[in-house]
């Protein structure tokens, strides 16, 4: 499973997530959307949903980091050992869980979410999704696979940068002794160069190749001269 790390060193992860009552939110249709990624050179795909889980594992030939998302606020990525269980009986190889310290609906820590899934799936992988550099380090000594930055600016320990939190990236990298994956609004080729240039293992890009409707509103804006 080592093997499955290495693999994404200094490669393209792509997430491929539809929203709630969006035109794209389809398994079948984010299964063709991961397609299309692999085709382009991601060297895995993160998907959201157990039924997504299913349709892009049958279809793609990379790891798919898979995640449940359970409502909006709070912790919602893969909440609890039962989402994180799901996730992984659906398929995924690599199982994204919040590394957050906050409060989770059952009252179960990351940590005991972590030797759950490994006890019940040895081979799983886990992905924490952090939102601080003290997430990252804990969830380092809790048994995580890979550090990712994806709740860099989504909790109360940091503010939203426009584009990615290089800072937050490069303090994560310099803590970190796993691969940390650098995500959260990666928007350009540029970002993602320079996140590769602090030492990333990998980089993961969502909205800006995955998420037509927001891409759709930039290009609009710069042509309304906004
Ligand atoms: C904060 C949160 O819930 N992030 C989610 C995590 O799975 C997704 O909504 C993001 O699209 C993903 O992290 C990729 O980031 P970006 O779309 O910025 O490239």
């Amino acid at each position: 499973m080592t093997d499955l790390v290495d693999g994404l060193a200094g490669r393209l992860v792509v997430s491929c997530q539809a929203y709630p009552g969006e035109p794209m939110r389809d398994p079948r249709t984010m299964s063709q959307v991961a397609q299309a990624c692999v085709a382009g050179g991601a060297a895995a795909i993160r998907v959201q949903g157990l039924e997504d889980i299913r349709a892009t594992v049958a279809v793609i030939d990379v790891p798919v980091i898979g995640l449940w998302k359970d409502g909006d606020e709070g912790v919602y990525i893969t909440p609890t050992l039962r989402h994180a269980l799901a996730c992984a009986e659906a398929g995924a190889h690599i199982v994204a869980i919040d590394a957050t310290s906050r409060p989770r609906p059952d009252g179960s820590t990351f940590a005991g979410i972590v030797r759950g899934l490994k006890e019940r799936y040895p081979d799983v992988l886990v992905m924490a999704d952090c939102g601080s550099v003290d997430d990252c380090v804990r969830a380092e000594s809790d048994g995580a696979d890979i550090i990712g930055t994806t709740l860099g600016g989504y909790t109360q320990d940091r503010n939203k940068t426009v584009g990615p939190d290089f800072e937050f990236a490069q303090e994560a990298i310099q803590a970190c002794t796993r691969p940390v994956v650098v995500e959260g609004r990666v928007h350009t080729l540029e970002h993602a160069a320079a996140v590769m240039r602090l030492g990333a293992h990998a980089v993961c890009v969502g909205t800006a190749i995955t998420h037509p409707s927001t891409i759709t509103g930039w290009f609009a804006a710069a042509v309304r001269g906004s």
